[in-house]
């Protein structure tokens, strides 16, 4: 293609949405990121410049070009025609500004998108020509156009770049033109062109429609016309009055002026909902604006404070500056700074470097609404969660006033909590008024696995929605969504840029859009890792905890899910609710709720009666699931089967082991169930316990036993399942266990083979293991006292001098309990307990027996009764099926077992440990409980004084 001469290519339209000329795939190679004056091929004049786009289209020709039909109307071209284009080899000088101008029904359009524009633009034109018309799509269906009038520094053509600065004005306001861009100071008339305002319904209907209130310290009576904010084909004019009656004057979330609106004129303005936003143009122009401060980029707000302080005393007046942010001087003194509304600046730097207008005038701050305490209605804010749901308002308010902090709010719960819940009650309270926010949610789960610009493209029209209607709250919901479970690893890794992608998406929209508009999101987090991760990117979130529900919120919300599914229940499940919900949190309650309702009615399905829930429902539901606090870990009870505690016949299951049970009796079971008497006392309470012994001696029985009597929850921990190969993830594994444990409270802890899970410190080569016992022993101290916490530790092992000793210190499991191998009287105690469920035959004499199982730890004992059972089982299907060739075991009870099968039993039989082990384990409990007692005093000492004397 010859440049100087042009090549001449036929147009074709195009479905593009942006200014740019396309090419097919031969001629992208030659035309990519080149520019083109294109000229008229009869006449020859030039219409417009455009720069190629890269993407090649399929379907144009050689020597077609393609471009929106739009565009081409707006260059000049009529129908398909031919252009010449050439192209312009000399560097593009970049501006610094360009000033558009723009049709007012246009403009009424950009006013509304402001936001929009700014980010799109370039993405849709790169350069312009002076004179020449450009398209920029707001949507697929909406289009404004702009004419070039004025590029700076003086040029024909102008590349458009970040640092640009845009200006459009409307067409019937070029008198400011030729100020554009110089440093004159507008005149008031400019500063006074236009007023966003935020409409609110008026309840009693004007005398006359098309009237809107204004409280006089916004505006005197002016002529408007009215844009509406959905529909933007529409003006109408409106009389705008000053009513001092109308409150309030300034909606002080958005630094609005706020009008009331008559039905009649909403409804021909087309504006559905309290709260939008609303451009008023004037038909008249005022002179009213007094004063000019400059504001500029290195200009500090202190300065700016202080000059229009001293300003106010010199004329001993009150200032009023309307719009943008307030700055309180003195009593009942302050300004506003009013941005200049003849236009809107593109730039980014807009605010900091525009000249600002003050009027003078009088100006009352209106006082921040009074924090309405929410209403504790039945059906919805729990006492509980009141204080953090004010406090939660309270900062989103003074951040919409200020912006000194975090646009981000991070609520952090526990599994079950209600963090769900809790966000609605937040939402509930600042969509209704005062505060009146728009609510937008983005349900994360739809993202999942999504690339970070599919987020960033829907989160940009999320945030973009929301400047419509600020004020505004976006929630992020689900946002665990983007936090995969093993990103422990501090190394670079696709899970972990991928977090990091999503998550500085969120930031940086939130921040950008905060810093201008009133948005603010609000999201939650259900482990620490979630929070930590934030933490890790140096963003400021701010962050709430979700406090726990009180006894009497439990109960409030037990109702509530009940009313929700539509039941009754009895007076008497009024009074002993409590007790069964106690330990149950917010999900649980919810859970028992659904599923006694569900019970029921399965109970009565040929039944039209109401449902009515009674105690009884309610604590079979309760003991059927499991709670949600506990259900990443290995659960093995909560509470006993009529979901309370029992008080009498504590240890109906163990064997044997007397003095590890009554300690542990004392140590646990007292406080726990008899707290009121121990809250009184200033006994200090022993909070860990390490029990210790040859395998299958009962240890794990008798820490389920402990939680099965008292009624408290117990999570088992086997101890390498908490172990994790990325870095970090142990760590948090186990202060995860402590925060689980907290919730689930009252609770016992249990780290069963403590030893894998804590060995002494220094041998292991990874560290790993050295990490977690230092967790631990952060956790463990972290731990209050057991009567309040409500929360006891348990740790098992056979071979506790493996065990780190830091863990056995006072504070820690301090309290050592050895599990004996049991004696000939606890064998048979231990006998009676495991054959109570078997049939026997009278014969067996189980005292012989025990006498006979020396050796024999619990375990081994269990094993012998199943294989006696088996044996029976073995003889009686021999029997039954060769005498009878019944094989359906009609016959089952005559199943027994008897004498014989256990002497069988017996010789299949060996204790699980031989003598020399067992006697390997003594040694090395003795050396181990020496080890423990201190050299020169307590009971070592005595050991040694005794010694001496014997
Ligand atoms: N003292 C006991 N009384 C009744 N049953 C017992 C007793 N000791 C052990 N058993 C039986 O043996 C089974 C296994 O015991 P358990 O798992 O509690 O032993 P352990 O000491 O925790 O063993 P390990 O060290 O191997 O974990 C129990 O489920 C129970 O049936």
């Amino acid at each position: 293609m010859d440049n100087r001469k042009g090549r001449l290519m036929a147009v074709k339209f195009v479905n593009a949405k942006d200014s740019f000329l396309h090419v097919n795939l031969i001629n992208v190679s030659l035309m990519q990121g080149k520019v083109y004056e294109l000229r008229d091929e009869t006449r020859g004049n030039c219409l417009a410049v455009c720069s190629c786009l890269a993407t090649p289209l399929k379907n144009l020709k050689d020597n077609e070009v393609g471009m929106s039909q739009k565009l081409a109307k707006a260059i000049g071209l009529g129908g398909s025609e031919s252009l010449v284009l050439t192209e312009i080899e000399n560097l593009i000088p970049k501006s610094s500004q360009v000033i558009f101008t723009i049709s007012d029904p246009d403009y009424a359009i950009l006013v509304m998108n402001a936001t929009k524009v700014e980010y799109i633009m370039l993405d849709q034109i790169r350069l312009v020509k002076r004179g020449q018309n450009v398209v920029v799509w707001i949507s697929p269906m909406v289009s404004i156009t702009l004419n070039t009038e004025k590029i700076l520094p003086e040029s024909e053509l102008a590349l458009l770049t970040n640092e640009t600065e845009l200006h459009i004005l409307p067409s019937s306001d070029v008198r400011s033109v030729s100020r554009l861009g110089s440093l004159e100071d507008p005149s008031p008339e400019e500063m006074q062109t236009g007023l966003v305002c935020r409409v609110i319904f008026s309840e009693k209907p004007c005398a006359t429609p098309f009237v809107a209130k204004i409280h006089p310290s916004v505006k005197p009576s002016f002529l408007f016309a009215l844009g509406k904010i959905l529909s933007v084909n529409k003006t109408m004019h409106l009389q705008l009055i000053s009513d001092s009656e109308v409150s309030p004057a300034v909606d002080f979330l958005s630094n609005l002026p706020i009008i009331y609106l008559d039905k009649r004129a909403r409804d021909q303005a087309n504006l559905f909902f309290d709260g939008c936003k609303i451009f008023l143009e004037p038909l008249e122009i005022v002179r009213n604006a007094e004063f000019i401060v400059h504001v500029s980029k290195n200009c500090s707000v202190q300065s700016v404070k202080d000059d229009l302080k001293s300003l106010a005393e010199k004329l001993n007046r009150e200032l009023l500056v309307v719009n943008q942010t307030v700055f309180p001087l003195k009593n009942n003194l302050a300004v506003k700074f009013e941005m200049k509304t003849s236009h809107t600046n593109l730039s980014s730097t807009s605010i900091e470097s525009c000249n600002m207008g003050v009027k003078l005038g009088k100006f009352e701050i209106k006082n921040e609404p009074a924090m309405v305490e929410a209403e504790h209605s039945d059906h919805q804010i729990f006492s509980s969660w009141l204080p953090l749901l004010n406090n939660l308002k309270k900062s989103l308010v003074t951040n919409a006033r200020t912006h000194v902090k975090s646009p981000i709010a991070v609520l952090k719960g526990t599994r079950g909590s209600g963090v769900e819940t809790f966000l609605q009650q937040f939402v509930q309270l600042v969509v209704a008024p005062p505060l009146k926010l728009h609510d937008l949610a983005l349900d994360c789960k739809a993202f999942k696995g999504k690339t970070v610009d599919t987020l960033k493209n829907k989160l940009m029209e999320l945030f973009l929605e929301g400047t419509k209607h600020d004020p505004c709250i976006i929630i992020f919901e689900n946002i665990d969504q983007f936090f995969p479970l093993q990103t422990h690893d501090l190394h670079e890794s696709p899970e972990s840029s991928y977090r990091l992608g999503v998550l500085q998406c969120i930031w940086n929209l939130s921040y950008s859009f905060s810093k201008r508009h009133n948005c603010y999101v609000v999201t939650t987090a259900v482990t620490d890792h979630e929070v930590k991760i934030w933490d890790d990117m140096s963003v400021p979130v701010e962050l709430f905890q979700i406090p726990d529900l009180s006894l009497e919120d439990k109960v409030q919300a037990l109702k509530q899910c009940l009313t929700k599914l539509n039941c009754n229940w009895t007076n008497e499940l009024e009074d002993n609710s409590a007790q069964i919900i106690e330990i149950c949190n917010y999900q649980d309650i919810c859970d028992i709720a659904g599923r006694a309702t569900f019970e029921k009615l399965k109970s009565m399905i040929s039944s039209d009666e109401p449902v009515v829930i009674t105690t009884d429902d309610l604590s079979s539901a309760r003991n059927f699931l499991t709670s949600q606090s506990l259900k990443d870990f290995n659960l093995l009870r909560i509470g006993n089967q009529n979901g309370a505690a029992s008080s009498s016949g504590r240890w109906p299951n163990v064997g044997g082991l007397s003095d590890v049970k009554e300690k542990l009796t004392e140590m646990i079971f007292w406080p726990f169930m008899y707290s009121h008497l121990f809250a009184t006392n200033p006994l200090k309470l022993q909070k860990g316990a390490l029990l210790y012994g040859m395998p299958g001696t009962g240890k794990t029985l008798l820490a389920e036993e402990l939680a099965k009597s008292s009624g408290m929850n117990l999570i088992h921990i086997k101890g390498p399942e908490l172990l994790n190969k990325f870095i970090g993830a142990s760590e948090e594994a186990v202060r995860n266990l402590f925060e689980k444990a907290s919730a689930a409270k009252p609770c016992i802890l249990f780290f069963d083979e403590i030893d894998s899970l804590a060995p002494r410190r220094g041998r292991d080569t990874t560290g790993v293991s050295d990490r977690v016992v230092n967790q631990l022993l952060t956790s463990l101290d972290g731990v209050d006292s057991p009567a309040e916490a409500g929360v006891w530790v348990l740790a098992a092992s056979s071979r506790p001098d493996l065990i780190d000793r830091a863990l056995l210190r006072p504070g820690r499991f301090d309290t050592m309990l050895h599990c004996n191998l049991p004696t000939r009287l606890e064998r048979s105690e231990i006998l009676q307990i495991l054959s109570s469920g078997l049939k026997i035959s009278s014969d067996t004499d189980l005292n012989k027996l025990a006498e006979m199982t020396d050796g024999f730890c619990g375990a081994d004992i269990q094993a012998l009764l199943q294989t006696a059972q088996l044996v029976a089982l073995e003889e009686f299907v021999d029997v039954f099926s060769e005498e009878t060739g019944d094989k359906s075991m009609e016959h089952q009870e005559q199943l027994e077992v008897n004498w014989n099968h256990i002497q069988l039993a017996l010789q299949k039989t060996r204790p699980s440990l031989s003598q020399e082990e067992r006697r390997r384990y003594e040694k090395i409990f003795k050396e181990y409980e020496l080890s423990l007692q201190p050299v020169g005093r307590g009971k070592r000492a005595v050991f040694k004084q005794r010694t001496i004397l014997a």
